[in-house]
């Protein structure tokens, strides 16, 4: 059995007076693909952003329960109000359906998160060959580090939102429909590059393709109705 990495209890989730999510509960184990799937609008991505907190920037959006991950010191209460969300963004990293680049170079791209994280000037570099390593882009981008990200192909774009999240070394990683918007090829690169990065980084994607789901995923949880349940898994 796997160590628990993140682990939700009677989670409620409400838009206004909407109510999106009903008392899930969750266990996610350390060091595997978790896919959300179910029909559109049953509050995958609202699962999502209650993970890193994203909701409290949302107007009118409003969650209860209790959330708690470990981050190498056992589980901790990341819902608690005082638990330090700028600490918890960098140790939980979102990729979103499209590929949202800064409007700038792709290298300072890679060096916003740095900065904000308050990583020491002369450890960028590496980190940041590292991280486009990872997400096998370093090739395609090395010789044209300050050209406009807006130039790359969205399969590259969306690999270098992925290097971005990387960047500063994440242990769980969010993806909301990752690889909707991209070629076949593109998806396969993206999804190979998932599955070299499960061992050190534990993610959650929402998915709505069973192919995909498969191919990759460890567990697959069904959102319907506000109700989330446990359709496959490839655990022990
Ligand atoms: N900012 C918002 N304000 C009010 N309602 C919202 C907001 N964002 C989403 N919703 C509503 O909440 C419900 C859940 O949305 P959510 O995006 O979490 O669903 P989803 O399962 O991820 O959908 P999809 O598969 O279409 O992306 C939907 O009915 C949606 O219309």
């Amino acid at each position: 059995m796997k160590k628990t990495k993140i682990k939700v209890q009677d989670l409620n989730f409400f838009y206004g007076p909407h109510h999106i999510l009903n008392k899930i509960n969750l266990d996610i184990p350390a060091g595997t693909i978790t896919a959300v799937s179910g029909p559109s609008g049953q509050g995958k991505s609202s699962l999502l952003t209650a993970l890193n907190r994203l909701w409290e920037n949302i107007d009118g959006a409003r969650a209860t329960g209790r959330i708690w991950i470990d981050f190498g010191k056992g589980l901790e209460e990341i819902s608690k109000k005082e638990y330090n969300v700028h600490h918890l963004r960098q140790k939980v990293g979102m990729v979103f359906q499209m590929p949202n680049p800064l409007p700038m170079s792709i290298l300072k791209n890679m060096q916003f998160p740095l900065k904000l994280a308050g990583i020491s000037k002369n450890m960028v570099p590496e980190k940041i060959e590292t991280a486009l390593q990872q997400a096998h882009l370093w090739e395609e981008v090395k010789d044209r580090l300050s050209s406009d990200a807006q130039m790359l192909s969205g399969g590259q774009l969306q690999r270098l939102c992925i290097a971005r999240s990387l960047v500063i070394q994440p242990e769980v990683l969010l993806l909301d429909e990752p690889t909707a918007s991209l070629d076949p090829a593109s998806v396969e690169k993206i999804e190979q590059l998932l599955l070299e990065l499960k061992s050190r980084c534990t993610i959650v994607m929402v998915s709505h393709y069973m192919d995909q789901i498969r191919r990759i995923a460890d567990r697959n949880l069904l959102l319907s109705n506000g109700n989330l349940s446990l359709v496959t898994t490839k655990e022990q």
